[in-house]
C-alpha cells in the first residue's frame, strides 16, 4: 500500500465552500445515562475537523456507533453532540447541528444550511443495514451529500463499509485526515522502517488472536517479549505444567514453530520466568508467586511476576523502538495488574528518555489509560482491529480506498 494523499495537500482554494464527507470514529462508550466515559476517540478526531473548518470548508461529520440492528434509540450519534462541539470551540458551537438521518432529502436540505466552516453531523451511518453491506446504491446517496471525501475513522478502517470505502469511488478527491495519518505513520512507518534495536511486547488472552501479528513482527523485531493469557500455550508446548491457566490445545504446535522461528530469525524471544497464579478466576482469588515453569494444579496464571518485569525492563533499556500489543495480565482485577502497570511505567519512562513507543490499540489502550500514562507515550491508536491488522501486515480497505499521493 503506497502512500496516499492527505487532508493536509487540500489548501483553502480546494476547501472554501466546498461540502467535504468527513469519516470519523466516534464509537465511544457510553454509560446507561448516555455520558461518554472516553472521548478519546472525540478529541482525535478534533485537529482534521478544524483543519477544514479555518478553511470554509462545509464539513459533514459521518460515523457508526456500535452496531445496531436498524434504528436504536440508544446508538443514536445525539450525545456526542455537546462533547464535539465543546471542543471545536465556542465560536462553531452553533453550527454543529444533528440531522435525523444519514441520508435522503431532509439531510441534504440541512446540508445547505451549513455555512462556510460550519459542522453537521449526520445521524449513525449503521442504522442502514446497507452500510455494513458497502452497498453501492446507498454509498451513492451518502456521496450525493458533498463534494470531497476525507476518511479520518481510523479505528474503522478495516472494515470495507459504504462510509469507509465505497463512498470513496463517488468522491473526488478522497484524501486520508490527519488522524488517519499518524496513525499509518507510526504503525505502518515505524514498523517497518524503526529505529533498532526495535522490540515488540505482545500479551493478551489467546495464542489464537495474535498468531498473524507474531509472525509478522518476527520478520521486523529484535526482541520479542510475550506475556499475557498466551504464555502457557508455549509453556504446555515445552512440557512445562500449567495448572488450570488458559491453554489453547490446538495451538500447541504453532507455538512451538513460533519459538524455533524466532531461534532461526535470531529474534530474542522471551517468556515470563515467574508468574502470579490464582485459585480461581476472580478479583478476590488467592494469589501466589511461583516459577512459570511450575503452575500447580488448580492454579492458573493470571499476571507475570516480578522477576520477568525485572527482565523485560532490562531487554527493553536497550531499545529505540517499541510496540505493544495486549495486557501481560489480567489487569482488570488490581491484584493481577502489577505486570502490566509495570510495562506501561517501563514504556513511559522510555518515552521519556527518546524511544519511540507505540501502543497498538485495544485492551493494552486501556491498561495505559487506567495507569494515567497515555500522554508520555509517542502513539496510542485509536483503533484495536484497525491496528491489528496493520501489524499483521493486512492492507486496511478504507485506506486503500483513498487517492494515491
Ligand atoms: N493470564 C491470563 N489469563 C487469562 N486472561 C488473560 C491473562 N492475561 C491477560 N488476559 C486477558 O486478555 C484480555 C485482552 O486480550 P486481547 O483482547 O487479546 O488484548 P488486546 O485487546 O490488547 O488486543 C484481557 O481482558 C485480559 O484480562
Ligand atoms: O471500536 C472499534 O473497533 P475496536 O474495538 O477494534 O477498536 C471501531 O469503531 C470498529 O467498530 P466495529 O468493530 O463494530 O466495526
Amino acid at each position: 500500500m503506497g502512500a496516499k494523499r492527505s487532508v493536509s495537500d487540500l489548501k483553502e482554494a480546494d476547501l472554501k465552500g466546498k461540502r467535504v464527507f468527513v469519516r470519523v470514529d466516534l464509537n465511544v462508550p457510553l454509560d446507561d445515562n448516555l455520558k461518554i466515559t472516553d472521548d478519546t476517540r472525540v478529541r482525535a478526531a478534533v485537529p482534521t475537523i478544524k483543519y477544514l473548518m479555518q478553511h470554509g470548508a462545509k464539513v459533514i461529520l459521518s460515523s457508526h456507533l456500535g452496531r445496531p440492528k436498524g434504528v436504536t434509540p440508544k446508538y443514536s450519534l445525539k450525545p456526542l453532540v455537546p462533547r464535539l462541539s465543546e471542543l471545536l470551540g465556542v465560536e462553531v458551537c452553533s453550527s454543529v447541528k444533528m440531522a435525523d438521518d444519514c441520508i435522503g432529502e431532509e439531510v441534504q436540505k440541512l446540508v445547505a444550511t451549513i455555512p462556510d466552516g460550519g459542522v453537521l453531523l449526520l445521524e449513525n451511518v449503521r442504522f442502514y443495514k446497507e452500510e455494513e453491506k458497502n452497498d453501492p446504491e446507498f454509498a451513492k446517496k451518502l456521496a450525493l451529500l458533498a463534494d470531497l471525501y476525507v476518511n479520518d475513522a481510523f479505528g474503522t478502517a478495516h472494515r470495507a463499509h459504504a462510509s469507509t470505502e465505497g463512498v470513496a469511488k463517488y468522491l473526488k478527491p478522497s484524501v486520508a485526515g490527519f488522524l488517519m495519518q499518524k496513525e499509518l505513520d507510526y504503525l505502518v512507518g515505524a514498523v517497518s522502517n524503526p529505529k533498532k534495536p526495535f522490540a515488540a511486547i505482545v500479551g493478551g488472552s489467546k495464542v489464537s488472536s495474535k498468531i498473524g501479528v507474531i509472525e509478522s513482527l518476527l520478520e521486523k523485531v529484535d526482541i520479542l517479549l510475550l506475556g499475557g493469557g498466551m504464555i502457557f500455550t508455549f509453556y504446555k508446548a515445552q512440557g512445562h505444567s500449567v495448572g488450570s491457566s488458559l491453554v489453547e490445545e490446538d495451538k500447541l504446535e504453532l507455538a512451538t514453530t513460533l519459538i524455533e522461528k524466532a531461534k532461526a530469525k535470531g529474534v530474542s524471544l522471551l517468556l515470563p520466568t515467574d508468574v502470579v497464579i490464582a485459585d480461581k478466576f476472580a478479583a478476590d482469588a488467592n494469589s501466589k508467586l511461583v516459577p512459570a515453569t511450575a503452575i500447580p494444579d488448580g492454579w492458573m496464571g493470571l499476571d507475570i511476576g516480578p522477576d520477568a518485569i525485572k527482565t523485560f525492563s532490562e531487554a527493553l533499556d536497550t531499545t529505540k523502538t517499541v510496540i505493544w500489543n495486549g495486557p501481560m495480565g489480567v489487569f482488570e482485577f488490581e491484584k493481577f495488574a502489577v505486570g502490566t502497570e509495570s510495562i506501561a511505567k517501563k514504556l513511559a519512562a522510555l518515552s521519556g528518555k527518546g524511544v519511540t513507543t507505540i501502543i497498538g490499540g485495544g485492551d493494552s489502550v486501556a491498561a495505559v489509560e487506567k495507569a494515567g500514562l497515555a500522554d508520555k507515550m509517542s502513539h496510542i491508536s485509536t483503533g484495536g482491529g484497525a491496528s491489528l491488522e496493520l501489524l499483521e501486515g493486512k492492507t486496511l480497505p478504507g485506506v486503500l480506498a483513498l487517492d494515491d499521493a
